[in-house]
């Protein structure tokens, strides 16, 4: 079973593709984070993530990159949204992702285009939402747990401005493919968010026969 988790920055996907990924013991695949490593990447070369030559050339990143918790920070998470922009980024990322979602017994995917452009194919499309408010306060809670000292309102202006980048890009925009199911975490605990994404997948699959 391919499982699609789309959705805006915070909204919870992550949260929910781990834990759908946990209860039907499927691989998982944080697709954002290969846009953050080539991100981070790009800034360690000290190249402009504006650049679509300077993005390819980081595309080519080490694996152990991906374990880096610089990775989750804000400024690598804005400038992601940048480098993701550039076509051939996204070219030279797809077959990555498209073969990782195409492995024997399925698996779970989280980012943006995967129910429209990554695995368009894929049995269960969830697209988690959660008010702008709601996911910066989520980002804001989670960027202080790990020892950033931001403000609400920068977390805020950030996810509103990413939100705006990755729905308007040329190539595979943030968007609900037309076969997926909305998730609204706004007024959900994380219990109970992952408590509906399973019966959402139940329901889905069964209708599938
Ligand atoms: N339903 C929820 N209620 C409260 N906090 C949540 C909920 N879902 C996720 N979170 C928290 O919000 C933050 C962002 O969640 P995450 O799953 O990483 O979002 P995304 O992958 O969409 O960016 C994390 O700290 C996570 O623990
Ligand atoms: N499938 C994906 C996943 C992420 N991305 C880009 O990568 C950035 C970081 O993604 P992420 O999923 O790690 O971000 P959060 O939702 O965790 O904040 C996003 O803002 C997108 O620009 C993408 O374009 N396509």
């Amino acid at each position: 079973m391919i499982i699609a988790v789309d959705g805006p920055a915070a909204s919870g996907k992550g949260t929910i593709a781990r834990a759908l990924a946990r209860h039907y013991a499927l691989p998982h695949l944080d697709t954002g984070l290969l846009y953050r490593a080539v991100a981070a990447s790009v800034l360690r070369a000290q190249g402009d993530p504006a650049s679509e030559a300077d993005a390819v050339a980081a595309c080519e990143f080490d694996d152990a990159l991906l374990n880096d918790p610089w990775l989750r920070t804000d400024e690598v998470g804005k400038l992601a949204s940048v480098v993701s922009a550039h076509p051939l980024v996204r070219a030279a990322l797809l077959e990555r992702q498209r073969s990782f979602a195409r492995q024997p017994g399925g698996a779970v995917l989280d980012g943006r285009d995967i129910g429209t452009v990554i695995a368009p194919d894929a049995d269960v499309k969830l697209f988690v939402k959660a008010t702008p408010t709601i996911r910066a306060q989520r980002r804001h809670l989670e960027l202080r747990k790990n020892g950033a000292t931001i403000s609400l309102d920068k977390v805020l202006a950030d996810i509103r401005a990413r939100d705006e980048r990755d729905a308007h890009r040329s190539e595979a925009p943030m968007r609900q493919a037309a076969d997926a199911v909305v998730l609204d975490t706004s007024f959900l605990s994380i219990d109970a968010a992952i408590q509906r994404a399973i019966a959402l997948v139940e329901e889905r699959s069964k209708a599938a026969g």
